[in-house]
């Protein structure tokens, strides 16, 4: 199994992606723990230290290495990973691609509490700021988001996924 999750920050790609990888067997990596582990910094302090730029090109580095590394692997990759350099032609060639969609409304309900360790989220006023922020970045990564080979919206399970990529693989 070689399965890239993508989606907004909150969609549940960390969290999915363990339980997913968990009942393939195969080996899970989460892009931002990877790239934690290889900086030594958390994502906000890199973005804090060395700008967004320096993040995305860590970002796509990393993402060549664990490809590169793995033949089965669960990717959790990072909201923004699909919409810069070339990662998004590299995760669809590479591997089945997965889109969860997840409505702004959850996504704030989700991310009230864990916008602090996300810097592009960071540092807003309330919850109406929050929705508008992620509002904005999703009418940019739409485009991006909606190539994926399989998208997955509303509610899910680790049995459902199970389900759509069975059928999806039977037929094609
Ligand atoms: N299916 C779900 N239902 C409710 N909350 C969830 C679900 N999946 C993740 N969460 C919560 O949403 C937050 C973001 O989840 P996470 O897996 O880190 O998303 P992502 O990696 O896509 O940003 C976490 O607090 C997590 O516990
Ligand atoms: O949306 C983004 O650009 C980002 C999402 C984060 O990952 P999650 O989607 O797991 O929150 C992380 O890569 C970084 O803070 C940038
Ligand atoms: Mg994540």
């Amino acid at each position: 199994m070689r399965l890239h999750l993508i989606g907004m920050p909150g969609a549940g790609k960390t969290t999915l992606g363990r339980g997913l990888a968990t009942f393939y067997g195969t080996p899970f990596c989460d892009l931002d723990e990877e790239i934690v582990r290889r900086e030594g910094r958390s994502i906000a302090t890199l973005f804090e230290q060395e700008g967004e730029a320096y993040f995305r090109e860590r970002e796509a580095a990393t993402l060549q290495a664990v490809l590169a590394e793995h033949e089965r692997l669960v990717l959790a990759t990072g909201g923004g990973t699909p919409c810069f350099h070339q990662n998004l032609d590299l995760l669809l060639a590479t591997g089945l691609t997965l889109y969860l969609e997840v409505p702004v409304e959850e996504l704030v309900r989700r991310l009230v509490r864990a916008a602090a360790a996300r810097p592009l989220l960071a540092n807003l006023p309330d919850p109406q700021a929050l929705e508008t922020r992620l509002r904005e970045t999703l009418a940019t990564r739409e485009r991006f988001y909606s190539r994926a080979h399989l998208r997955c919206t509303g509610t899910y399970s680790v049995e459902s996924i199970q389900r759509l990529i069975m059928h999806y693989q039977t037929t094609g």
